[in-house]
């Protein structure tokens, strides 16, 4: 089916929709996992270790069996329409996706025979971005190279949705700036959309519109990132008389400081509202806030 079609088609279909996906392993079970990916949109898909971002997107490519679940893909079925829903997926993993012993020419001209929307003037101009050799084999590529190397291939046939598991972890800084400008200029084209796990959460603060968070297989939130950003706030109590603002229902983890209180809202808008006394608020880092409502559950 060509593009222009397929747009207007789906333009009011999520690019990903997955409802109550679930995959038991003898030691750990994915349970009900639920989120949506809109359109124009990139997500971050934050969790600690083990905590189910990779079988998560296996089960979503079918690289693993859901043992109950629905896995849309612009409306499409997965694996019932897998076909096509490949078509429009780019999806690089947690294993190497290029053949070590082949050189990026011989990688190109192989997989560009299995996609008919194939553009190979993109491929053209992201190995020249990249300076990336076509005669070099590889496994001569450097950790960054291989990277983007597997993004080039990944979105050659011009997919709607890339899946990504965790693309920059382990690449220098300015390797990992240029990956994320790759991703949003991938977006501007609004019909499309990213989903990539991370272990940087400065990353996916960086270029995500959309936090979703999984934690021991299952979804903790999934949340436009500013909207998570503004309503979440550390709130510094000066001095004495705080009695009532402490025993607010907007404040939580409230700890005696030096020269006063420290405790957390998750509602800073009715929050701010109600507060008593000397007090300020601070935006925290989306690293902050992941670490304080993972700790805040293990409680
Ligand atoms: N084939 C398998 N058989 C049994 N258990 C598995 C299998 N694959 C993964 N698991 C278990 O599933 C859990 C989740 O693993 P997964 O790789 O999805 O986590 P992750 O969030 O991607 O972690 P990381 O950030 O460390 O990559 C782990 O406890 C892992 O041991």
């Amino acid at each position: 089916m060509i593009n222009q079609q397929l747009d207007e088609m789906n333009a009011e279909q999520p690019l990903l929709e997955v409802r109550t996906l679930n995959k038991f392993y003898e030691d750990f079970q994915l349970r009900d996992v639920n989120f949506t990916l809109p359109a124009g949109t990139i997500m971050g898909f934050l969790g600690r270790n083990g905590a189910g971002k990779s079988t998560t997107m296996k089960a979503i490519m079918d690289l693993i069996k859901p043992d109950d679940g629905i896995i849309r893909i612009l409306g499409m079925s997965m694996p019932e329409e897998e076909v096509a829903v490949k078509e429009q997926v780019g999806y690089v993993g947690d294993t190497p996706l290029l053949n070590n012993a082949w050189t990026m020419e011989r990688t190109l001209t192989f997989a560009r025979h299995f996609y008919p929307n194939w553009d190979q003037a993109a491929v053209e101009r992201n190995l020249k971005r990249f300076e990336i050799p076509k005669d070099k084999k590889i496994s001569e590529l450097s950790k960054g190279m291989k990277v983007k190397a597997s993004l080039i291939v990944a979105m050659a046939h011009q997919p709607k949705l890339l899946l990504l598991d965790e693309p920059t972890s382990g690449l220098d800084p300015v390797v990992r700036g240029e990956v994320l400008e790759l991703l949003i200029d991938f977006v501007q084209d609004e019909s499309r959309g990213v989903l990539f796990s991370s272990h940087i959460t400065s990353d996916v603060e960086k270029i995500a519109d959309w936090v979703t968070v999984i934690d021991d297989g299952e979804i903790f939130f999934s949340e436009d990132k500013e909207s998570l950003l503004d309503r979440y706030r550390r709130i510094v109590l000066s001095g004495n008389g705080h009695e009532a603002t402490m025993n607010s229902p907007y404040l939580f983890n409230c700890q005696p400081t030096k020269g006063g209180y420290v405790g957390y809202t998750d509602h800073y808008d009715e929050f701010r509202k109600e507060a008593a006394g000397e007090w300020n608020s601070e935006r925290l880092t989306l690293e902050e806030l992941f670490v304080l409502l993972t700790g805040r559950k293990e409680e």
